[in-house]
């Protein structure tokens, strides 16, 4: 059956598979076909025994053929080689060619005509086995031909292996490529969202791009009549303040006494906040009449009584301060004898309520110098502080040693501008910075160290230089805000001073109508706290 199947599958499917020999091998088979093919099929070995066995069987009977026809040419009768069972004892040939050669010495016509048969059986087992042997090699090379047809068989059943796991791999790629294809339609669809909801985001990023710039320009608008208005303010508000009282204001300040109670020598008019009345009684000269009391009448722009809070004060300074960010100079001057509060106005304490004119004054710069940047401006601020003590400055900004401290000496320069050599002019940013500076000249004034029996004051000069650029109109503006506290001043009659106290009175007096000159020259605003100390 194996055979069968391999030769089925070698004429029919496998022929492209054989060799040019196989082919030929092939073509010579079927030229046997009639005498060897079913020999093949059956057994490898069978086409030699079918071969044989005709032939065997011939030459049995042409041997038997040999021996039985002698009896029947007299010779005695005895069992014939062919009737005899095979393997039996037989007579030998020559016996019976013996037996013949007694009847004659010539050979009988059909004694030759046997020998040529046989002879020419002989040529044909010859030619048998000679085709048997070509039989064998083709057997041979079919072998080789079956071997290889195994081995591509073989091959070919891995590659159907392989084949089926490819095809496995491609249904689950198949299934991936379908997923993903399900994913990319969907993420198609949310594109087109996503696109058709951007276009509207665009559309309307361009209305409000329109209404950006159609704003920006009404802002542009807007800011240059902010400026035109700002401008007229300023010359509104400072011909406001010239009108107001011929650019020098004098304020009276009361302070209470130290058990918080009011002097029953001065009186404030409830109907009138801009006189006070100052009483005094007047000693009989013979002693006869009773002491007289004598009112005094003073008038001022303005006079606070001792109730008066330090925001209020400043409410009167902070107009000056803003002509001082309009570019206009300003001072203010506390004045008063010794106690009766100038220092507590100018400085005043730490704490937010009792904060004095300097501190407040420069919070408003700050903040005003702010509100105006939004308008293109922008400001930088110079402080220094200075005492004057016997016609000598004295730099109470000084941070560094006491014996290296330097002179200093009062300069105008070409612009006309007044300054100070070798002072510290701290640029400063913040109010925190400027407190920090009145602090520090606390510190370093001579009377700070000493009792305050002993000391006696000398009067100190706050500057806050400021200077404005913008840049967009091409528009500066300078200033100096300068608030002083008189210390001292008013001693010089009263204390009878004489010799060195007398002349550092004498030069106080002097450096302020200096300064007040100078200072007029300059459209200096000023104002003028006069303290009074109640009796
Ligand atoms: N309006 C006021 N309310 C409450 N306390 C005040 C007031 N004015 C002054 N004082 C207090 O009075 C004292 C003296 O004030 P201050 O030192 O300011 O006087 P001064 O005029 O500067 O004196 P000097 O000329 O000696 O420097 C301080 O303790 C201060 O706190």
């Amino acid at each position: 059956m194996t055979s069968k199947r391999v030769l089925t599958s070698s004429n029919s499917e496998n022929s492209q598979f054989m060799a040019p020999a196989e082919k030929k091998m092939r073509r010579e088979q079927d030229v046997h076909k009639p005498q060897a093919a079913a020999t093949v099929i059956g057994h490898r070995q069978a086409p030699v025994v079918a071969t044989r066995a005709p032939l065997s069987a011939s030459t049995r009977t042409a041997g038997a053929a040999t021996v039985a026809i002698g009896p029947s040419r007299g010779v005695s009768k005895r069992p014939t080689a062919s009737a005899a069972p095979r393997g039996a004892a037989v007579p030998k040939p020559s016996a019976t060619t013996k037996t013949v050669g007694v009847g004659g010495s010539r050979r009988k016509p059909w004694d030759l005509k046997g020998k040529n048969r046989v002879s020419q059986l002989e040529k044909q087992v010859e030619q048998q086995k000679s085709q048997i042997s070509k039989y064998e090699s083709q057997l041979e090379a079919l072998s080789q031909v079956r071997q290889e047809l195994e081995k591509v068989s073989n091959d070919k059943n891995l590659l159907e292996k392989e084949l089926s796991n490819l095809e496995q791999k491609y249904k689950v790629m198949e299934t991936l490529r379908d997923s993903q294809e399900t994913e990319l339609q969907t993420l198609k669809m949310k594109l087109s969202v996503q696109e058709s909801s951007m276009n509207r985001l665009q559309s309307s990023l361009r209305d409000r791009e329109e209404e950006v710039h159609s704003l920006k320009e009404t802002v542009a608008e807007q800011k240059e009549e902010l400026h035109a208005g700002e401008m007229e303010r300023r010359r509104l508000h400072n011909t406001i303040q010239e009108l107001k009282a011929r650019n020098i204001r004098v304020f009276c300040r009361v302070r209470p006494l130290v058990n918080g109670g009011f002097s029953k020598h001065i009186q404030l008019p409830a109907s009138d906040d801009k006189s006070i009345v100052l009483a005094k009684t007047e000693e009989s000269h013979t002693g006869k009449t009773a002491d007289t009391q004598k009112n005094y009448n003073f008038s001022f722009d303005k006079v606070f009584g001792p109730h008066a809070s330090q925001q209020e004060i400043f409410e009167e300074i902070s107009l000056l301060v803003q002509s001082a960010l309009d570019g206009y100079n300003v001072c203010v001057f506390a004045y008063g004898q010794t106690g009766s509060g100038k220092t507590y106005t100018m400085e005043g304490d730490e704490y937010d309520d009792t904060r004095g004119v300097i501190p407040r004054a420069v919070q408003q710069v700050f903040k005003a110098g702010q509100k105006l940047a939004t308008q293109g401006w922008e400001f930088t601020f110079t402080a220094s502080f200075v005492e004057i003590y016997n016609e000598t400055l004295r730099d109470l900004l000084y941070t560094g040693k006491a014996s290296k401290r330097p002179e200093h000496e009062i300069r105008k320069t070409a612009n006309n501008e007044v300054t100070v050599t070798n002072l510290t002019y701290e640029k400063v940013y913040t109010e925190d910075q400027v407190q920090g500076l009145i602090t520090l000249a606390k510190e370093n004034r001579p009377q700070h160290r000493r009792p305050k029996m002993t000391a006696h004051p000398a009067p100190s000069v706050f500057q806050l230089h400021i200077e404005g650029v913008n840049s967009g109109r091409d528009v500066t503006c300078k200033s100096t805000l300068c608030l002083v506290d008189l210390a001292g001043s008013e001693r010089m009659v009263k204390s009878q001073s004489q010799g060195d106290r007398f002349k550092e009175m004498t030069a106080i007096n002097s450096s302020l109508s200096t300064w007040a000159s100078s200072s007029l020259r300059l459209r200096t605003r000023r104002a003028t706290f006069h303290t009074e100390t109640p009796s």
